[in-house]
């Protein structure tokens, strides 16, 4: 079976990255990908918006939707304190193939957890089936057209409290037009948008920051 490009950035980590640090595993992803080849990581010009929200939040309950190769959740796994964990959602078992050993291989692996399926199914069982009681933090970063269905989910489950971040990825490019539109009328959120780019490209992209203002 032919290698992925996603196999291929696991690989080039894994022979080029230091085993054990999250910072070495984020800066080989980013060089693989500025040089080699391109992948939709949220890269290191918006990771730098992800780091700043992120400590500013300083969670302890982290959500991410979309894990892709793992790159977001080792960036944010890198910055959490003792006792906090992330939870990952990815649908796309392929890709959560190369997550999980890419997120070993930067050894987070204790404080993240790779949940496998769709949003619509994973979402509404995170309190009974992973003990989750709320989520501080979340990265939306799968399907643009998931992104205001997943953020409703989450209010209509009880797991948003005064003070929950989101922040979603690719608000410009691909763009979620109905997202931004839903958290800045909707009157639950305090928005906030971080101009910035597509990662490892020139074309105009942003991030937006909605916190949760409580039911
Ligand atoms: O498509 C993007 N991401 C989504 C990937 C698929 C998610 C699948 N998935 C995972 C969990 C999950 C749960 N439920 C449903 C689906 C789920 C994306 C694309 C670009 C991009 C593309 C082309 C271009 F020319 C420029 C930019 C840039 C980004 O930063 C992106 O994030
Ligand atoms: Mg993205």
């Amino acid at each position: 079976m032919a290698q992925s490009k996603e196999q291929r950035i696991l690989e080039f980590v894994q022979e080029n990255a230091v085993k054990g640090d999250p910072q070495s595993v984020v800066e080989h992803i980013d060089k693989y990908c500025s040089q080699k080849e391109w992948a939709m990581n949220v890269g290191d010009e918006k990771g730098l918006i992800l780091d700043k929200v992120f400590k500013e939040t300083n969670p302890t309950t982290v959500l991410e939707l979309g894990t892709y190769c793992g790159y977001s959740a080792i960036r944010m796994a890198r910055l959490l304190k003792k006792g906090s964990r992330l939870l990952t959602v990815e649908m796309q078992p392929e890709h959560a193939a190369v997550a999980k050993p890419m997120i070993e291989f930067a050894g987070v692996q204790d404080k993240v957890q790779i949940l496998e399926g769709a949003t619509e199914t994973i979402i509404p069982s995170l309190k009974t089936k992973y003990e989750v009681d709320q989520v501080d933090f979340v990265f939306i970063d799968h399907f643009k057209n998931f992104y205001t269905s997943d953020t409703k989910l989450l209010e209509k489950c009880g797991l948003l409290k005064k003070g929950s971040v989101l922040l979603a990825d690719n608000v410009v490019y691909p763009g979620a037009p109905d997202f931004l539109e839903y958290v800045r009328t909707s009157g639950h959120y305090d928005c906030t948008n971080y101009p910035s780019h597509v990662e490892y490209s020139d074309k105009l992209d942003a991030m937006e920051k909605a916190v949760f203002k409580g039911n």
